[in-house]
């Protein structure tokens, strides 16, 4: 059995772009970087350690089936600096002003792991997206939306924010939280192969 070690719906929907059957267990992690921690070295750590608490979790219960967690970490980078969600208003003002009138990446790591099999395979995905000029009222207006709240960097390239994106380059499915390209070469090495599982009854 495959298990999405996320309590993302973003991420529910991608998946299921690619796996027909998955279960859902969400993983409770301290998501703080550490001390001057390097951008792509945080979001694969992030990525490995959701999927080993979720793994560790599920080992607890003998009786539970054989089966492989996927997790992933969405992070948004501008000059190095890692901007996660926000937690209120100021946080994702700072942001999106940080944002505002230029480029800037995301990066996605996605972790598979059979912990049976001790089988682990990670991937990062760095995404440049590059955003207009937005003032502080739209800041404010597009807060009001509901939208920022959950999401990396303080917008959502699939929502609203799209009004932001002058362009993209990369991997648009990362930057809304799942890789699919990515993702599907990492299920096929675990035996799960999209094509031929989607196209079954
Ligand atoms: C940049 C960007 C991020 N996001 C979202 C994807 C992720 O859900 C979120 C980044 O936070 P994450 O910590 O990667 O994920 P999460 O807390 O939502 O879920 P979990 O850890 O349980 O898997 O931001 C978008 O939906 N659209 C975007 O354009």
């Amino acid at each position: 059995m495959l298990i999405l070690a996320s309590a993302s719906p973003r991420r529910k929907e991608l998946l299921g772009q690619l796996v027909r059957e998955f279960d859902i267990c969400p993983a409770d992690i301290d998501e703080t970087p550490y001390q001057g921690e390097d951008a792509s070295a945080y979001v694969k750590r992030m990525a490995h350690e959701k999927a080993l608490a979720v793994a560790d979790k599920l080992s607890q219960d003998k009786t539970t089936p054989s089966f492989i967690v996927l997790a992933s970490d969405t992070s948004v980078v501008v000059d190095g600096v890692i901007l996660g969600k926000p937690a209120d208003f100021e946080e994702s003002k700072a942001m999106l002003r940080l944002l505002s009138g230029r480029d800037h990446q995301v990066m996605t790591s996605v972790c598979l792991y059979d912990a049976k099999r001790e089988h682990l395979q990670l991937t990062n995905v760095v995404s440049d997206v590059s955003f207009r000029a937005i003032s502080d009222v739209e800041i404010a207006q597009y807060w009001r939306s509901g939208e920022p709240q959950d999401k990396a960097g303080s917008y959502a390239i699939q929502g609203l924010g799209a009004v932001f994106v002058r362009a993209v380059s990369g991997s648009y499915s990362a930057v809304v939280g799942l890789p699919l390209y990515e993702t599907s070469q990492l299920l096929a090495l675990f035996g799960i192969h999209s094509l031929e599982e989607m196209s079954h009854e």
